[in-house]
């Protein structure tokens, strides 16, 4: 499915239209005030900036799991680099980007609007996902595999985007510091699961959409990984459910936007909250959004630690397990952990 071509039709298909209950409307609803987690002051050590960070982030994620991060060190030419690799890459016409198509049931590779995947509601977006990992012994993981799929002279944008994932794995494990803190189970905890994290990061790319009132570039979902660091271009689409209504995260280009994902909630023992979350599109600009996913090696069980006691709100499981639900058994939404466990248990 080429958007070159959807986005000159007059209409677009039905499979893009969503219905009246979900469909984001013409209305922008009102920008989330958030206030900004100082990163630098919590990593400075000085006592009121840690504490101010710790409970910034403790009140956010019991409610809506969402914050803002600044001062967080990340080279903002980086950055921009990955936005115009980003910007490049979508411009390619199909064929060559079919080069890295991804694969029925598998999470990386380049998709549009995952035609062969669902059948209804799809998402106004493209796609190219890809395994970042935090092991030393696979350093180098993303430069081989855009060589691999995308030829030699990919080597350059995988040495980028690999350099990008390197550092979101270092302010994920910073954040995860600030978790345990808040949780009260120590910056180790959290820091050590994800030490040798096996992650997950998107490239988002949304067309401009003619009839952008009724279509979705992502739909509403707590993302299952996670902690989730995403960084959007100018062009505002990013919005998050709190307080019983959406409201839309203006774009800093300073900042990061994070978010409790399924995976985190469970390790938290239902205590912070995913954050449901959803992208629309618009009529007259092209949107980019860089998505961060981290994960725990596949085979670790997701287990609170002991501190965060009391009664499980949820089983023993691998994040492997929940991956392959997601991409072979179930769309993930604004319910997905639940249907996983039900899933899990479904022939006790
Ligand atoms: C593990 C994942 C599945 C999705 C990508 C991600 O890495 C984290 C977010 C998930 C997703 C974006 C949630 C909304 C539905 C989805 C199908 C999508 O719109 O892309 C999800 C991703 C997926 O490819 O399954
Ligand atoms: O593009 C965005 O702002 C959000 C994308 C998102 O939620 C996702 O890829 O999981
Ligand atoms: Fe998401």
């Amino acid at each position: 499915m080429s958007f070159s071509i959807l986005q000159h039709q007059s209409h677009i298909p039905s499979q893009f239209i969503w219905p009246d209950d979900e469909r984001p409307g013409a209305e922008t609803p009102p920008p989330l005030d958030v206030p900004p987690v100082d990163l630098g002051g919590f990593l400075s050590g000085d006592p009121e900036a840690v504490a101010n960070a710790a409970r910034l982030i403790d009140q956010a994620c019991r409610s809506h799991g969402f914050f803002l991060l600044v001062n967080h060190g990340i080279d903002a030419a980086l950055i921009d680099r990955v936005h115009a690799a980003t910007t490049s890459f979508f411009a390619m016409p199909l064929a060559d980007k079919e080069r890295a198509h991804r694969k029925p049931g598998e999470p990386c590779g380049y998709a549009s609007s995952f035609t062969d995947r669902f059948s209804s509601k799809l998402p106004w977006k493209e796609t190219l996902s890809f395994r970042y990992s935090a092991d030393p012994n696979l350093a180098g993981i993303v430069q081989t595999y855009f060589s691999q799929t995308m030829g030699e002279d990919y080597k350059a944008f995988g040495r980028v985007v690999e350099e990008y994932c390197s550092e979101m794995s270092g302010v994920c494990l910073k954040v995860m510091e600030v978790l345990g803190i808040s949780l009260g189970v120590g910056a180790d905890w959290f820091r050590e699961f994800f030490k040798g994290n096996d992650s997950i990061m998107r490239l988002n790319y949304y067309p401009a959409c003619q009839e952008a009132h009724a279509a979705l570039g992502t739909g509403p979902h707590c993302d299952p990984t996670s902690l989730t660091i995403l960084h959007q271009d100018q062009v505002a689409g990013l919005q998050v459910f709190v307080d019983q209504q959406w409201h839309s995260i203006t774009p800093n280009p300073h900042a990061f936007v994070v978010n409790i994902g399924d995976t985190f909630m469970a390790l938290s023992n239902g205590i912070y909250k995913g954050c449901l979350h959803r992208a629309v599109v618009n009529g007259a600009a092209a949107r980019k959004s860089l998505a961060f996913f981290l994960c725990p090696k596949t085979d670790r069980i997701v287990r609170p630690p002991p501190q965060l006691g009391g009664a499980r709100l949820y089983p023993d499981f691998t994040w492997a397990a929940l991956l392959e639900f997601t991409q072979k058994h179930y769309r993930a939404d604004a319910k997905t952990l639940d249907a996983f466990v039900a899933w899990l248990q479904r022939d006790s």
